[in-house]
């Protein structure tokens, strides 16, 4: 880093800036209240249909929330009485690709790596559709996420391309994420901007 601290040089300053604007959009959203939260996430939910159209017959990858995501169990379940199967992602460990494994309300889910409540059984799936929430994204489509690589890696070694959505508050948008080689672009970000 330069001395002013704003070298755009190399991989190192990337990674620390976008720790510390991760920390900074967590917060941010962490003060949401429920009621804001609710709303908002019906707001992404009602996007997601017209970005999506009818789910019937496709395999849609959800995700269940944690620290401040928005809240799309309620759409999950619509999306399944419309025909569609729900998956979530499964970390199989640090450093590898998720597995997405579909999820019906009742069945049994575990705790996984980083203590994330993931289907405890069935076979890995290939979505049609992958929702990816998103920490932070800018107006190339560029998602910043916690940091573990993971949505950039299962996309890069997923055979047959789903239709990949990032989804977040209208807050979420930044200026640039300071895009890397191996960042995939979203090919749609939902938010809950009017
Ligand atoms: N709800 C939800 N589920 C999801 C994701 C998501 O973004 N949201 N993921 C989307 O990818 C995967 C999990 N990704 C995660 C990546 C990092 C950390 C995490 O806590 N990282 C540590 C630091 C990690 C390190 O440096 O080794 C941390 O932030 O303290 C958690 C989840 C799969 N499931
Ligand atoms: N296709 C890939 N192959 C190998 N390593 C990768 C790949 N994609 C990302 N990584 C590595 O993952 C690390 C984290 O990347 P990045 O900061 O883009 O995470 P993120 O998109 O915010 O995280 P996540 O998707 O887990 O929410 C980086 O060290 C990066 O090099």
């Amino acid at each position: 880093m330069s001395e002013q601290g704003n070298d755009d040089g190399g991989w190192a300053d990337v990674a620390r800036w976008r720790k510390a604007e991760r920390a900074r959009l967590i917060d941010l959203r962490m003060t949401l209240s429920a009621e804001e939260r609710a709303g908002r996430s019906q707001r992404i939910a009602a996007g997601l249909d017209a970005a999506i159209g009818s789910p019937e017959g496709r395999i849609v990858s959800g995700y269940w929330p944690f620290r401040g995501e928005p809240d799309l169990r309620d759409w999950m379940d619509r999306v399944r009485r419309r025909g569609g199967r729900i998956a979530l992602p499964v970390v199989v460990a640090k450093g590898q690709p998720l597995e997405f494994r579909c999820w019906s309300p009742g069945d049994k889910l575990e705790r996984g790596v980083w203590n994330i409540l993931v289907p405890a059984q069935g076979p890995a799936v290939l979505p049609d559709v992958v929702i990816a929430p998103v920490v932070g994204f800018d107006s190339a489509r560029y998602r910043l996420g916690y940091g573990g690589g993971f949505f950039d890696r299962t996309l890069a070694a997923m055979q047959g391309k789903p239709l990949v959505i990032g989804i977040g508050y209208a807050e979420a948008a930044i200026a640039t994420i300071r895009p890397q080689p191996h960042d995939i672009k979203m090919d749609v970000i939902v938010t809950d901007a009017a």
